[in-house]
């Protein structure tokens, strides 16, 4: 799928217009979409990103990443996800950047969503619903999800996201209501943040192919 994921990328490229601070995700999909966005460093003001992983790539392509606090509004977000719904809903965080990714597709007035065709889905839930959890409530957290939801917590041990946290993946879901069920999970005291994008979706998907589809 590494081609469809290029091809997405690639097409992303076309909201980028000069003098914008791009905000750039993180994962599989956006590494070719900041490999892409190497040829326009010299026109566009410098991108704000969403990991370590994302501000090592851009830094070796000499794009300069500007800190959120002094970038402010963002007029464009480009990242990947783990699954997209009709609505543009999706699930992300299969890298463990969920939190900052957040952040970002927040402060953006745009967010372009691109994936290969294997993340669309009917309904979210098959994959893994990762949730970030501050390290000492992560049995707390777990006890009230499988309560909560009768999905089943699985603690992704030794992953450390970069806000120096932990990630619980909640398996066995169909998420019906992902607004209400991303509203009720951002409750329980000690999740940073969980991997649904439901409140504030993806305004626009490229799904990779021959040509890229533009949802
Ligand atoms: O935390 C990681 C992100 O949410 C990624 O955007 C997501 O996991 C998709 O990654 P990939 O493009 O590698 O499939």
């Amino acid at each position: 799928m590494s081609e469809a994921k290029k091809l997405a990328a690639e097409k992303a490229i076309d909201y980028v217009e000069d003098g914008m601070i791009v905000g750039v995700g993180t994962g599989s999909t956006v590494a070719y979409f900041i490999d892409a966005l190497a040829a326009w460093k010299h026109r566009i003001a410098g991108a704000v990103s969403s990991s370590e992983q994302s501000t090592a790539r851009l830094k070796s392509h000499g794009i300069e990443v500007i800190d959120p606090n002094v970038a402010g509004p963002l007029q464009l977000y480009v990242d990947g996800a783990d699954e997209c719904d009709p609505h543009k809903r999706l699930i992300k965080g299969g890298g463990a950047a969920l939190t900052r990714e957040k952040i970002i597709a927040e402060a953006s007035d745009k967010f372009v969503c691109i994936i290969d065709a294997s993340k669309q889905v009917p309904v979210l839930g098959k994959f893994p619903l990762p949730i970030e959890v501050i390290p000492m409530a992560r049995s707390l957290v777990a006890r009230e999800l499988l309560r909560m939801t009768g999905g089943q917590p699985v603690w992704r041990e030794g992953v450390v996201t970069d806000n120096g946290n932990w990630v619980l993946d909640l398996h066995n879901l169909a998420i019906t209501d992902p607004v209400g069920l991303e509203r009720e999970l951002n409750q329980i005291p000690g999740v940073v943040s969980v991997g649904l994008f439901a409140r504030r979706p993806a305004d626009v998907v490229i799904v990779g192919g021959e040509p890229p589809k533009v949802l």
